[in-house]
């Protein structure tokens, strides 16, 4: 790819009829390895329209909660519930003023749908059990995603990575959703520079993303080094029922793989104001944006060494090489949950303010 070229992130059908699993799997693993990320075409067979619209109705709803029924669900060092504006800054080494959003973080729902963590009241049994049935079917779509990984690498077995996945045991994976005012409805006047989400990878293995048509933002840092928009529908995927989920490779799948498989670093710009300063047709950041995220992680005390893959054997490039501007590409031999603690302490500085000081 040329220097600044728009990167052309391609669109993947995983349920399309008559695709073989060995081609799917392979250009998944293509595209993980020169992207980072990946288009999966979204023609409701995986999580259909419906569910997707059911849940960011649930979103707009919940962050339009009063402010007290917000801030009793407050996030805890657990990663569950609700951040205000500014508290979290994903890019601590470059950002003046934190996050320009608010989120809430769900965690595992118990298997009647019930939450096990705070939630605003205003959200009653129907609404909670919505969510927990969305969270399980991102987590359903990721675990095929990482079966597919491990068959596009040879991993042996192949459902190496799936079963570090398996949702009856304690991990990290975060449903979250995501609310960015308009750029005119913030206090303060944004400074040239400032984001609405900072630089930064993901901590998890494997990362979805779901995005309104016409909300603009998401930009990825390429190998070239340079800021590029990520449209919400890109070209084909028009017409489609729901635009494409997003899928993204996250820090634990790049360890995994010694870097062939990029987590590659990205942010939310405020329109135009990113270095990049590129525009996608069709779509603003004048409106809020809503995102909704769901950050798959395998089981806390899953060990992060190399997976039995030849093609990962094989790979010369390694991590910091592989992952432009991410510091946290260097090999560590870390459990899943050491490596989750050390990035949400960089970025929550209020939260771990105290611990952050008697270390
Ligand atoms: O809102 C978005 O489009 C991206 C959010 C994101 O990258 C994150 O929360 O990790
Ligand atoms: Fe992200």
């Amino acid at each position: 790819m040329a220097a600044g070229a728009t990167p052309v992130i391609p669109i993947i059908d995983i349920s399309a009829a008559g695709a073989g699993e060995l081609d799917v799997a392979k250009a998944l693993v293509d595209a993980a390895a020169e992207h980072g990320f990946v288009y999966i075409k979204n023609t409701g067979k995986d999580i259909s329209a419906q569910q997707i619209s059911n849940a960011f109705d649930l979103s707009r709803a919940l962050f339009a909660s009063p402010l007290e029924e917000k801030q009793k669900c407050t996030i805890q060092k657990n990663n569950q519930g609700w951040s205000g504006m500014h508290s979290e800054t994903l890019d601590p080494s470059s950002q003046r003023v934190g996050d320009y959003k608010e989120a809430f973080n769900f965690g595992p729902f118990t298997a009647a749908h019930a939450a096990q963590q705070p939630l605003p009241g205003t959200l009653d049994a129907a609404q909670v059990a919505e969510i927990a049935r969305f969270r399980g079917a991102c987590h359903a779509l990721c675990e095929r995603l990482l079966h597919l990984f491990g068959v596009g690498l040879g991993v042996t077995p192949a459902d190496f990575f799936a079963a570090s996945h398996s949702p009856s045991q304690p991990s990290g994976s975060i449903l979250r959703f995501l609310y960015y005012p308009a750029p005119a409805a913030v206090s303060s006047p944004v400074e040239k520079d400032e984001v609405r989400a900072g630089a930064h990878s993901d901590y998890g293995s494997v990362t979805l993303l779901f995005r309104l048509r016409g909300q603009a933002g998401l930009e990825i840092l390429t190998r070239a080094g340079t800021w590029e928009p990520v449209p919400v529908c890109p070209p084909g995927t028009e017409n489609d029922p729901s635009p494409p989920i997003l899928v993204n490779i996250g820090d634990l799948l790049s360890y995994w793989t010694n870097g062939l498989l990029r987590s590659t670093v990205h942010r939310v710009t405020f329109e135009g104001d990113g270095s990049g300063g590129k525009k996608v047709v069709g779509e603003s950041n004048n409106e809020p944006r809503y995102s909704i995220v769901y950050f798959c992680h395998p089981a806390n005390d899953t060990q992060l060494t190399a997976v039995p893959s030849e093609r990962v054997k094989e790979f010369k490039g390694g991590l910091a090489e592989a992952n432009v501007g991410n510091p946290y590409a260097e090999r560590k031999v870390l459990t899943a949950d050491e490596h989750l603690k050390m990035r949400l302490q960089a970025t929550y500085s209020q939260l771990y303010e105290n611990d952050n000081k008697s270390t």
